[in-house]
């Protein structure tokens, strides 16, 4: 696979920051020497950026105007006194990504006060074991050369999923939070286990498969998760009193209260920070 030509700028160096920029460089589609960091005031984190992954950190001043995009990886309460700092660096219809929850195009573009080609994104933090599902939305101004850069720099942590900005925030409370659910529910199987005598090794292992089996099984059979269900219920079996225990808990419905909840989070979100 040839090596991208492009600069990369990252603005934050936290924990996504990382995840992106191992992806990019063991993926060998982005060079080391290709990608800049720039961070707050933390010195510490950009060192250990710059002795683990071989980037180069600076200002943010270099790093606007020697970057082809700008990723901006700070929390969304941090993103509008970024661009209120670095606006006067920028160019017009340069390349932004911004991959903070919540937070809408338009009122980046507006913050600028420049014509900017903005891209939103939504990793998750599988993006660290380069598993990360992706959404991307295009704005405005950008050019399909610019999406295909964004695609490229996201397929290095995963696969990456076109939508429509309208559709960020449910993609937020779905997958970009949903590896916590997943945690949640691993926990519960594991520690399940455990109370009724298996040890937390046995248990987590036989867990982390079964996980694993299901997903390949949806995977590769393209069946409904409710048809699959139907083949491990022998009748009056023990699946079927497991499944009951489910159901007069609400499981199904707490799942996707818990989506809706973070989907609105996320509306929530743009509005506390911008009033
Ligand atoms: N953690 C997650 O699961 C996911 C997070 N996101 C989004 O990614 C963004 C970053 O999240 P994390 O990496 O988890 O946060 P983090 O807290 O690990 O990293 C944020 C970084 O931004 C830097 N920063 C803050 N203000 C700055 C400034 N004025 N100038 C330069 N750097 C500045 C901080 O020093 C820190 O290094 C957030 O907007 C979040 O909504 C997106 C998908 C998943
Ligand atoms: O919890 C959050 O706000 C961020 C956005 C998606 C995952 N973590």
């Amino acid at each position: 696979m040839k090596m991208e030509k492009q600069q990369i700028g990252v603005i934050g160096a936290g924990n996504m920051a990382e995840a992106l920029i191992h992806g990019m460089i063991t993926s060998m589609r982005f060079s080391s020497q290709s990608i800049l960091v720039s961070n707050r005031s933390n010195r510490d984190r950009l060192a250990y950026l710059s002795k683990k992954y071989k980037v180069k950190t600076t200002d943010k001043k270099s790093l606007v105007e020697q970057s082809d995009v700008i990723v901006l990886a700070m929390k969304p309460q941090d993103i509008f006194s970024v661009i209120e700092e670095i606006k006067v660096w920028m160019r017009p219809n340069q390349l932004c990504i911004s991959i903070a929850a919540g937070i809408e195009m338009a009122s980046l573009q507006k913050a600028s006060g420049l014509e900017l080609s903005i891209i939103r994104a939504m990793p998750n933090t599988s993006a660290k074991v380069l598993c990360s599902a992706t959404a991307i939305a295009k704005g405005e101004n950008v050019t399909e050369e610019q999406m295909e850069l964004a695609r490229k720099i996201f397929s290095c942590v995963g696969t990456v999923r076109e939508v429509a900005e309208e559709q960020m925030d449910v993609v937020t409370g779905l997958s970009g939070s949903g590896p916590a659910y997943v945690y949640s529910f691993l926990e519960a199987m594991i520690d399940g286990g455990h109370h009724l005598g298996l040890s937390q090794k046995e248990s987590t292992e036989l867990v982390l498969q079964t996980l694993r089996g299901a997903i390949e099984m949806m995977t590769a059979t393209g069946m409904k998760p409710s048809e699959l269900s139907k083949q491990i219920c022998s009748p009056n079996g023990t699946t079927v009193a497991g499944l009951a225990v489910l159901n007069q808990n609400h499981f199904k419905e707490s799942v996707m209260e818990a989506i809706k909840a973070a989907t609105l989070r996320s509306k929530e979100l743009r509005k506390s920070i911008q009033s």
